[in-house]
């Protein structure tokens, strides 16, 4: 494969929020290295509190790492961010915008702060309109914009400038089906492109859907990186649930988990509580299929389902972190604080 040159370089950024006393510091960034290929699609993915804000403030230099090193497109953005700021354009997570004015008046404003030529801000201004299918709505106030509109128009001013680096911070959450499938599409345009865009995600299926390469950040640190495809294949065998009945319990359950433990091809058997005493397994060929229906026979269990799938990014992740992701997002729920931490970010 054609190897690209990176075009964003993050090498062993640390970072610290809370003083220097080691007892209430929040280690945020831990020796994180990040190499993101010119002109791909680069997805962070990894749950709340991993880090990925933080390595993406420091990225667009809004934010100063305790130690490391950031270049973009060969520019050190720590020396100079002025120039690094020419390169990127940011979606932040929560941009406050301005109720009163509309769309269009808020992106005049932005095009001025990059010190856009008024004739070619207004074109840019219009390529963006259309693109992101804006025409409808975009003279109307801000204050009664939706959720989804109002993440276009951040993404349509973090384009304003034609930025050869993209970076949006979590861009489609909390948002209806349609909005995030409108944003999905337009990142891949811009890809197409030649635009690099990287972005954070919580959810894998934007992560799978839309990266061709990817980074599984946790606790600060990149655990896992590469493209999808390759994390997947290299799992290895394919994942089955399997339910005896609709509805089974734990004496059968443990019951079937010993059975299949012991058959030739099949590998990690566990009991699924949640999922009515389902059971998920790895099987090394599609012939073990037979086999253990075969076996579930002659130990008189009956098949309600069987399901089988190719490794997803919810099995790689799970392997490099040996926890599914909804479950590191239950672990953190509760203990932030995002009043004081914004506070502490302005
Ligand atoms: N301003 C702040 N003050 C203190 N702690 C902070 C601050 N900002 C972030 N943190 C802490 O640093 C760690 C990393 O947070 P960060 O926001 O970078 O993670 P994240 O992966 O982007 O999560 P999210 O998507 O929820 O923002 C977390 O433990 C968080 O609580």
């Amino acid at each position: 494969m054609e190897r690209l040159e990176s075009v964003i370089e993050l090498q062993q950024l640390c970072k610290r929020y809370g003083g220097k006393k080691a007892a209430t510091a929040v280690v945020a960034l831990d020796n994180l290295s990040l190499q993101v290929p010119a002109g791909s699609l680069y997805g962070l993915l990894g749950p709340n509190g991993a880090g990925k804000t933080t390595a993406l403030r420091i990225l667009c230099t809004l934010l100063a790492p305790d130690s490391g090193s950031v270049r973009v497109g060969g520019v050190d953005a720590l020396a100079e961010p002025r120039a690094v700021r020419r390169l990127l354009g940011y979606v932040a997570q929560e941009v406050a915008i301005d109720k009163i004015l509309t769309g269009r008046e808020l992106l005049q404003l932005q095009g001025d702060l990059y010190h856009l030529a008024p004739a070619a801000r207004n074109r840019r201004m219009d390529e963006l309109i259309e693109l992101l299918g804006m025409t409808d709505w975009i003279d109307r106030r801000c204050g009664s914009y939706s959720g989804g509109m109002r993440r276009r128009l951040d993404l349509a001013a973090g384009l304003l400038h034609s930025p050869q680096v993209l970076v949006l911070d979590e861009p489609t959450v909390g948002l209806d089906i349609e909005s995030r499938a409108a944003i999905w599409s337009v990142l891949r345009q811009l890809r197409e492109g030649g635009t690099t865009v990287l972005l954070s995600s919580h959810y894998l299926e934007e992560v799978d859907a839309l990266a061709d390469h990817l980074a599984i950040i946790e606790a600060g640190k990149v655990i896992a990186e590469g493209a999808p495809a390759v994390l997947k294949a290299a799992l290895g065998g394919d994942r089955v649930t399997l339910r005896v009945r609709e509805f089974s319990d734990a004496d059968e359950a443990e019951r079937v988990r010993s059975l299949l433990h012991d058959c030739a091809g099949v590998r990690q058997v566990v009991v699924n509580r949640a999922q009515g005493y389902s059971l998920n397994l790895v099987i090394e060929h599609d012939g073990v299929v037979e086999q253990l229906r075969r076996q579930l026979a002659a130990a008189d269990l009956p098949v309600f389902a069987l399901a089988q799938s190719r490794p997803s990014l919810d099995d790689v992740y799970l392997q490099a972190t040996g926890r599914t992701l909804m479950d590191a997002e239950l672990a953190v729920a509760g203990s932030r604080d995002p009043k004081a931490e914004r506070k502490a970010s302005m």
